[in-house]
């Protein structure tokens, strides 16, 4: 959308007061409207660079801004009359009250992350309120501190990934208050996009592990497989942490030999994503092809349950089935792949798309 009522009361100022002038004239202009929203653009982002590198600035923004709540890393979630579940974004005044109702001290919404900005920029911020009686918190904001595992999946669009920032950037200061080199703390930004250690001035910064996602064909068939803690029935494409100093292909190459004895012939980048779980993995998504003249799976044994062959037809047979199926014995059932906010389902969906029209 490029022209939401709220873009035009950002922080363009000049550059905003123009584009809205030329507003209604520009509706049917396509270039026009991609370049306003290349400058809306532009100006978030510099905004959030400057909310990164000025401390003051941020704990003026965050005056203003809107705050996600997390109770132990658990986001507040709340539920619409027609049963849909949202990001609820309060207001940094809202959670004023709520610690002085609770009768606890200002000074902890200060412990905000920086998480990004609306589109009217005003700033976001993550806040972990793990120190305030749950129930109380969940009772005066209208919803409910659910488990990221299940959070992540019953929100829809941008809320689940801006979810997954939020508890991975809380969780990094809660597990990053002293510097591996020293022991001694290290002090963050206003932002929370560093922390430095007191002693050496070192700096660190927010960590993530990058991982390759691969969805093997034999230009017939699929390659999905599972693991022993899957739920059952699930099976997904093949992941793997990559190794120190590996490039993409490296990393994809090995897992893929390591995992179901196979060698990769070629590739193809799809696309990534950050995943929070079990900690913050940054996903590299890429098709790959094998000949199927050697094709014969043959597992490792210390990773994977079961890795399989699908056709199209079984694979499309399993992107319908939203929910886990069992049968009646509770036994696993059909086979079902990974819900839609995962990279795998796009992988999946891209080959059988692809399958579809050749
Ligand atoms: N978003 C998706 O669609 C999707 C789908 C499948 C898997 N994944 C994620 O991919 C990740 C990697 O998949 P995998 O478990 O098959 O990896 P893997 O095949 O590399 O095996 C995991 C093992 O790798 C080792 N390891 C090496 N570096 C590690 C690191 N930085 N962190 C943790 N373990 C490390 C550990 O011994 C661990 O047991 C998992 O976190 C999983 O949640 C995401
Ligand atoms: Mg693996």
């Amino acid at each position: 959308m490029y022209f939401t009522p709220s873009a035009w009361r950002g922080r363009c100022g000049k550059v905003q007061l123009l584009l809205c002038s030329r507003r209604i004239e520009a509706t049917a202009d396509l270039r026009w409207r991609r370049w306003c929203c290349t400058v809306c653009y532009v100006s978030r982002i510099r905004y959030l660079m400057r909310l990164k590198e000025d401390d003051e600035a941020c704990r003026g923004a965050l005056q203003s801004g809107s705050v996600l709540l997390y109770h132990k890393l658990a986001p507040l979630l709340r539920q619409t009359e027609r049963g849909i579940y949202q990001l609820p974004l309060l207001q940094a005044t809202d959670v004023k009250g709520i610690l002085g109702k609770l009768g606890k001290d200002e000074e902890l919404l200060n412990t905000s992350v920086l998480v990004g900005c609306s589109e009217s920029e005003v700033a976001q911020f993550s806040l972990d309120v793990g120190s305030l009686e749950k129930a109380a918190v969940e009772e005066m904001c209208g919803g409910v501190f659910i488990d990221l595992r299940k959070a992540f999946f019953l929100l829809k669009g941008p809320d689940a990934p801006l979810v997954a920032k939020g508890q991975a950037l809380i969780r990094w200061h809660q597990t990053h208050g002293y510097c591996s080199a020293t022991g001694q703390p290290t002090e963050r930004n206003q932002a929370g996009s560093q922390r430095v250690c007191l002693k050496t001035g070192a700096t660190y910064y927010p960590q993530m592990a990058p991982v390759v996602i691969v969805l093997v064909s034999d230009g017939r068939r699929c390659l999905l497989a599972r693991q022993s803690t899957f739920p059952p029935g699930m099976y997904s494409a093949l992941a793997g942490f990559c190794d120190m100093g590996e490039t993409t292909g490296e990393a994809l190459r090995r897992e893929v030999a390591e995992e179901v004895g196979l060698e990769v012939e070629s590739l193809q980048y799809s696309g990534s994503q950050h995943w929070p779980f079990p900690q913050s993995s940054f996903m590299v998504a890429c098709h790959a092809t094998v000949s199927p003249d050697n094709a014969e799976i043959n597992l490792s044994g210390a990773e994977l349950e079961d890795a399989r062959w699908f056709t199209r037809e079984e694979i499309e047979e399993s992107l319908k089935r939203k929910v886990p199926p069992r049968n009646l014995m509770g036994e696993p059932g059909e086979v079902w792949v990974p819900p839609s906010s995962a990279i795998a389902n796009k992988l999946i969906r891209e080959w059988a798309n692809q399958q579809r029209k050749s």
